[in-house]
């Protein structure tokens, strides 16, 4: 039986895809959880007495980070006053079960829900957008309605900050995105942990530095609530090429996982051969 190299009293129950380290299951909601704290922290995302809106869409990454956002608050007593904000898209058979979801975190994590559709907002369901312009612009449409419809939810709940569950993949694949349509205003904001810092409703990424994998065994060893369906038109999305090609990349890119066991004093993080990265001589 391994143990924990943390605690090294309870059995390890998986390998941290971030560091390799063996963690039990305590140990890696620890390290999670003071890693966000530490971000929060040095970033001063924060300030006590702010009321935030969490994008909540019933996801994995947007459920994790109520399910943080909440414990740290308690725990470090920030003094934030946190609640849900959904947008309902208008997506039948994929909105409205998440928002299912969102109404029992709210139960769950006991903090308020507001839910604001595109039909109230802009007299169009997505999937009445869709039935206009087809599958393949429609992504446009969503996204910019979906900008706003945050601001303007947040607005009328006043609140000072919208905080969201983009992690460091979803962020690593915007980057992509933005460097292949050239568009370097974007590129330059995208990465931000704060955008609009000097507007009325700032945003915030408090999972900036966290992986997408280590926020899926998060939510699946702690058994959180969250709906993990696809959006039935996003398989037409160009980020969806973009995630593919990062994880080609990752899969193989050796040289990046032995300098980070440097940089962390791990020397021997990646040392032999692993499914994940391949034999000793892969590069990226
Ligand atoms: N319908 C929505 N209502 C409220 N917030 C949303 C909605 N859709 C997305 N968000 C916010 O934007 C973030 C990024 O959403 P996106 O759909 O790009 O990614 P995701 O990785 O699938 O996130 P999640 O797992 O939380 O659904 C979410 O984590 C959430 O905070």
């Amino acid at each position: 039986m391994k143990l924990c190299v943390e605690c090294r009293t309870q059995r390890a129950a998986m390998r941290r895809p971030k560091t390799s380290e063996e963690l039990c299951k305590e140990c890696f909601y620890t390290a999670i959880e003071t890693e966000v704290h530490e971000t929060i922290m040095a970033t001063n995302l924060f300030r006590r007495g702010e009321r935030v809106a969490i994008g909540a869409s019933g996801g994995k990454d947007s459920t994790v980070l109520a399910h943080i956002l909440t414990t740290l608050n308690r725990r470090y007593d920030y003094g934030l006053d946190l609640f849900l904000l959904s947008i309902d898209e208008g997506i039948k058979g994929y909105r409205d079960d998440s928002l299912e979801t969102v109404k029992r975190n709210e139960q769950q994590y006991q903090i308020p829900l507001t839910i604001c559709s595109y039909k109230d907002l802009y007299g169009w369901t997505m999937d009445e957008i869709v039935a206009q312009i087809g599958t393949k612009n429609n992504c446009t449409f969503c996204g910019v309605f979906r900008r706003q419809a945050l601001d303007r939810g947040a607005a009328m709940m006043k609140a000072d900050k919208i905080a969201t569950g983009h992690n460091a993949d979803d962020i690593a694949e915007t980057v992509l995105l933005n460097f292949l349509r050239a568009d370097l205003a974007r590129l330059r904001r995208c990465p931000s942990i704060i955008t609009g810092a000097d507007s009325t409703l700032p945003r915030v990424k408090p999972f900036k530095y966290v992986y997408e994998k280590e926020i899926v065994m998060y939510a699946y060893f702690k058994k959180l609530d969250y709906f993990s369906t696809e959006c039935i038109y996003s398989p037409f999305a160009a980020r969806g090429l973009a995630r593919e090609f990062i994880k080609d990349l990752e899969a193989v890119c050796k040289a990046c996982l032995l300098l980070e066991g440097l940089n962390r004093g791990l020397p021997r993080m990646g040392v032999g051969r692993t499914k994940r990265n391949g034999g000793d001589d892969e590069s990226c």
